[in-house]
């Protein structure tokens, strides 16, 4: 058997051009930071990860990374022992929510395993290609050959305030329903999406229910979903929830924090409620889920601490009949073979997953992963069954290098500022 100890680790941060895409916060940056983790094996493997680029987990992915060399890459237990001893300086997790909450929770434990994450899914990948075996097969092997994806509606503009180049595309403007449904008709076409999940919290409620009317009508009896991250009082969420209630699959974060969910939950008429912002980590759960707080949770491998602990708290939800889907942050196609090899492994996933994919016209692979009927087809080949592209992460890697340093941190309120220079982060609830 060939050589599992890791001889050496090569982290590359990037930066990735993101369109104009609107949120609650503001609006994200014409680049946004990844970081490309490699692990190779003595015995001449190499596993790739993808995790967050911000400056705060590039550092700790450094400290992390030092340590690995010597480890086996099938020791997955072990990463996570590494990753807690980890020292972190205190002030990068001394706010209560990180990217202005749409992360959720700051901890020090989480910032450890949303590293984690990256090495976890370079270590699998590495012994899948040792092995001979995808990653599924590692994970206890797949249950489906397809994962449904849903498409990721944005308001948006057409350019960045700023004008940048490689941050521009085709798309155009989405600022009302018409431009809503002109949208989602361009991913149905593209990529055969059958749901469609709008990011609100940008404009009032009431623009947001028209444009999920506008959809229920152009899509009839397909799932919808809207979700203004936390931005709604409790008495705003329950109006949305009463005109909403019967076109949408799940109304996700409409509010902010556990016991306000817990009460929309309660008066909603039985609309489930669906959350990637009051329960991103495991002591978040116990509350919640006795609370009745969440009917659906999305699980997101960055946030949890890799693919296992994906299938865990899928066990989890599980076992309190808490329904699972995936959410997801800008992303290229690594972590998109991560998250499709992690929930072709979920039994019950019932609800199609999150992905900003198709919103990325960069990717470091040499092949783009494809949709086909909204669904990426499970791969069967080692490893992720993804190849990476140097060329493309050398070139991404140099627009990281020459940077000045304003796009290595996601600050959607800092972007939304070039265009509106008063712009504060909203305070919640904003309506
Ligand atoms: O479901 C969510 O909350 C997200 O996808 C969070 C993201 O940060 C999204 O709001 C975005 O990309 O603007
Ligand atoms: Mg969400």
């Amino acid at each position: 058997m060939k050589d599992l100890t890791v001889a050496e680790v090569r982290l590359t941060p990037i930066l990735v051009a993101d369109p104009p895409l609107l949120n609650t916060q503001g609006v994200h940056q014409p680049y946004t930071p990844r970081l490309i983790v490699e692990v190779v094996t003595a015995g001449g493997a190499t596993g790739v990860g993808e995790t967050y680029g911000d400056t705060k987990y590039l550092e700790l992915a450094r400290s992390f990374a030092r340590r690995l060399p010597g480890h086996p890459v099938s020791d997955l237990n072990g990463l996570l022992a590494l990753a807690g001893a980890l020292p972190l300086d205190g002030h990068r997790t001394d706010g209560s929510v990180d990217v202005g909450g749409l992360r959720g929770v700051q901890t020090a434990d989480k910032l450890r395993l949303s590293v984690v994450s990256g090495f976890e899914v370079a270590c699998l990948d590495a012994l899948g290609r040792t092995l001979g075996m995808p990653v599924h097969a590692l994970l206890g092997g797949k249950v489906r050959d397809r994962v449904e994806y849903s498409a990721y509606l944005f308001y948006r503009w057409a350019a960045h305030p700023g004008g940048e180049a490689a941050g521009s595309d085709d798309w155009g403007a989405a600022l009302d329903p018409g431009g809503i449904v002109a949208q989602a008709r361009r991913f149905a076409a593209d990529h055969g999406f059958g749901s469609f999940k709008l990011k609100g919290g940008v404009f009032p409620p009431e623009e947001e229910v028209a444009a999920v009317r506008a959809l229920a009508e152009a899509f009839p009896g397909r799932p919808l979903r809207l979700d203004p991250n936390g931005a709604w009082s409790v008495e705003t969420s329950l109006k949305v929830a009463d005109e909403l209630r019967d076109v949408l699959e799940y109304l996700e974060d409409p509010t902010t924090g556990t016991p306000a969910m817990a009460e929309v939950a309660a008066r909603a008429g039985g609309l489930p409620l669906a959350t990637n912002m009051c329960v991103t980590t495991f002591p978040e759960i116990a509350e919640a889920f006795t609370a009745g707080a969440v009917q659906v949770l999305l699980s997101d491998h960055h946030y949890w601490g890799g693919l296992r602990n994906t299938q865990q708290l899928a066990a989890v939800c599980r076992a309190f009949g808490v329904g699972v889907s995936m959410h997801s942050n800008t992303h290229l196609g690594v972590s998109l073979a991560a998250m499709t090899h992690v929930a072709a492994t979920v039994p019950g996933l019932e609800h199609a997953c999150d992905t900003h994919y198709p919103w990325q016209t960069e990717d470091v692979l040499t092949e783009r992963i494809a949709f086909l009927d909204g669904a990426v087809t499970v791969p069967d080949a080692p490893g992720l069954g993804v190849t990476l592209d140097r060329d493309r992460l050398d070139a991404l890697h140099r627009r990281w290098l020459a940077d000045d340093g304003s796009m290595r941190d996601r600050d959607d309120a800092a972007a939304m500022r070039r265009a509106d220079p008063r712009w504060e982060t909203p305070s919640v609830p904003r309506w």
